[in-house]
């Protein structure tokens, strides 16, 4: 196959300033100084908290505000002028939101490509030169066939576009250690001089501080694929470990004791193995629903069967939690207090998309209990925001149930209960007061740790009686 040169990349825009879009290319701007990145978004005020002057960004991501106090202003700018930015970049990052459908076709299982494709529109729309354009966003099996469809059919004379898959592997909470350090980049490209040109292109950018090795080229749809299946893999392991937490409940194994040790088979591995109060998230759920729906979509009820169980079981391990405080609470926690530590989806993060805490707090307030509320990151505004939804109650009303507070121990005044949601170190903390909240809560005091971390024998020696997810030997 005769080969194309590949254009040199001096300006990226990305189209989306969230979770991905906003560290993803604050560490591009970052590694390569020579590169103008300029990242975009529709929402104003995310790109005012962008621009903040005391760098009080919209999302809290660990050494995050150090990469953007760097760049921004030198090679990196956050705006809301999208023609601009499409126009004078060689190459854009497709990084929009690409939530489950909620209504028609598919609802609740597959994704929603409205603002994949509005995003595409766009690009086509004003762009005045040739253009690399990289799906970021996790998508469906072919979606890049799509966005090729649209660029073509609407662009200008003399406009061409290549299209790359570069999902993104990051997690919330280490993304930026996760960005330095990537296991691989994966760039999907169609098997034309073309595609090899852009994949080059893209390739250089990610090689200023990726080993070669690591960045993989690969078709584009083994790519697109690639990242459903990673996400399917990881949350199948957490699910798989959840069930096995609740047989060692009965039985009397522990949890970490059995992951320990089947994941010193090599073949297996040790990672991804902490029982918990079940997985939560904005990819993990929505994305196995999406390989759910795309296996439907192929007539394969089996494969669909298969990778539903991931979710159900997770559902399960959420709604068995709640049972089991329920139920040592001698049966009901009508009018009880339980002190809910931790309401992020997990630790290091603000993002409480699809947090287990969220089932937790509802159905703690079905049973009538009074639910106090702490998370040293998510803000009081998201947490009635996210439990308004979840209980279709208003706040004035949720209050009278609800209280949110600004630091853990006002949680246990007259408490029933605590219960760890979130592993925050915290929480893990040998100086945090178990003593103070135990004088502070009413006789007998539970701790129900759904994360594994509070350190059991203290804490029974306090007084307290211990149930952890995944050990039998609780109380
Ligand atoms: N959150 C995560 O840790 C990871 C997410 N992903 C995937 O990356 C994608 C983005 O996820 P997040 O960053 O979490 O979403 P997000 O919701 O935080 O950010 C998406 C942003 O895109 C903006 N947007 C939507 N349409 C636009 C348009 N036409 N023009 C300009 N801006 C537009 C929205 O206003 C929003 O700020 C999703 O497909 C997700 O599955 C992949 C890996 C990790
Ligand atoms: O596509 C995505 O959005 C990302 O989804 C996950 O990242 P993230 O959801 O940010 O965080 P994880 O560390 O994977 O944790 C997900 C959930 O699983 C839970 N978890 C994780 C690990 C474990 O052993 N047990 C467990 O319950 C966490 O507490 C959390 O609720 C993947 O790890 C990333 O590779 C991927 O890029």
């Amino acid at each position: 196959m005769a080969s194309v040169p590949h254009t040199e990349i001096k300006r990226i825009c990305c189209i989306g300033a969230g979770y991905v879009g906003g560290p993803t290319c604050s560490v591009i701007a970052l590694k390569c100084p020579h590169i103008i990145v300029t990242i975009v978004d529709l929402n104003p005020a995310r790109i005012a908290a962008w621009n903040s002057e005391d760098f009080a960004l919209p999302i809290y991501e660990p050494g995050l505000e150090d990469v953007v106090r760097q760049t921004r202003g030198r090679n990196l700018f956050f705006s809301t002028e999208v023609d601009k930015a499409v126009q004078e970049a060689d190459l854009i990052f497709v990084s929009v939101n690409t939530p489950t459908k909620t209504s028609g076709v598919g609802a609740g299982y597959a994704a929603d490509l409205n603002y994949v494709e509005s995003a595409t529109r766009h690009i086509a729309q004003v762009a005045t030169s040739s253009k690399i354009v990289v799906e970021k966003s996790t998508v469906p099996c072919r979606t890049a066939s799509s966005m090729r469809t649209i660029l073509e059919s609407n662009s200008r004379p003399g406009c061409h576009f290549d299209i790359l898959s570069n999902p993104e592997f990051l997690a919330e909470g280490t993304a930026i250690a996760d960005l330095y350090n990537p296991d691989r980049v994966l760039i999907g490209a169609l098997d034309t001089p073309e595609g090899a040109a852009a994949c080059a292109a893209l390739s250089s950018v990610y090689a200023n501080w990726v080993p070669k090795e690591r960045i993989l080229n690969v078709g584009l749809w083994s790519s697109e694929l690639s990242k459903l299946a990673a996400n399917a893999l990881l949350a199948q392991r957490i699910s798989s470990i959840n069930a096995l937490s609740a047989i060692c409940e009965t039985t009397g194994a522990d949890v970490r004791e059995v992951a320990h040790a089947v994941g010193l088979d090599s073949r297996i591995g040790s990672k991804f193995l902490r029982a918990s109060v079940g997985f939560g998230g904005s990819c993990f759920q929505k994305d196995i629903l999406n390989l759910v729906y795309l296996s439907e979509s192929l007539h394969l009820p089996e494969v669909a069967k298969y990778w539903r169980s991931v979710v159900d079981m997770n559902e399960w391990q959420k709604l068995r939690f709640a049972k089991t405080v329920v139920d040592n609470l001698f049966g009901t926690i009508t009018n009880k207090r339980i002190a809910v530590l931790g309401f992020a989806f997990k630790a290091d993060t603000g993002d409480t998309r699809e947090s287990p805490a969220i089932t937790l707090v509802k159905s703690f307030v079905a049973e009538r209990a009074k639910v106090a509320v702490y998370d040293p990151q998510v803000s009081h505004d998201q947490i009635w925001m996210d439990m308004q939804s979840a209980c279709s109650t208003p706040k004035q009303e949720l209050s009278k149930q609800l209280t949110l507070h600004t630091d853990a121990q006002s949680t246990f005044a007259g408490a029933s209960a605590i219960v760890v949601v979130t592993e925050w170190a915290e929480f893990a903390s040998p100086n945090f007061d178990w003593e103070g909240a135990f004088a502070a809560m009413t006789k007998p005091a539970f701790v129900f740790d759904g994360r594994g971390i509070v350190n059991g024998a203290r804490l029974r020696e306090i007084g307290f009686k211990v149930v952890t997810i995944g050990r039998g030997e609780n109380l």
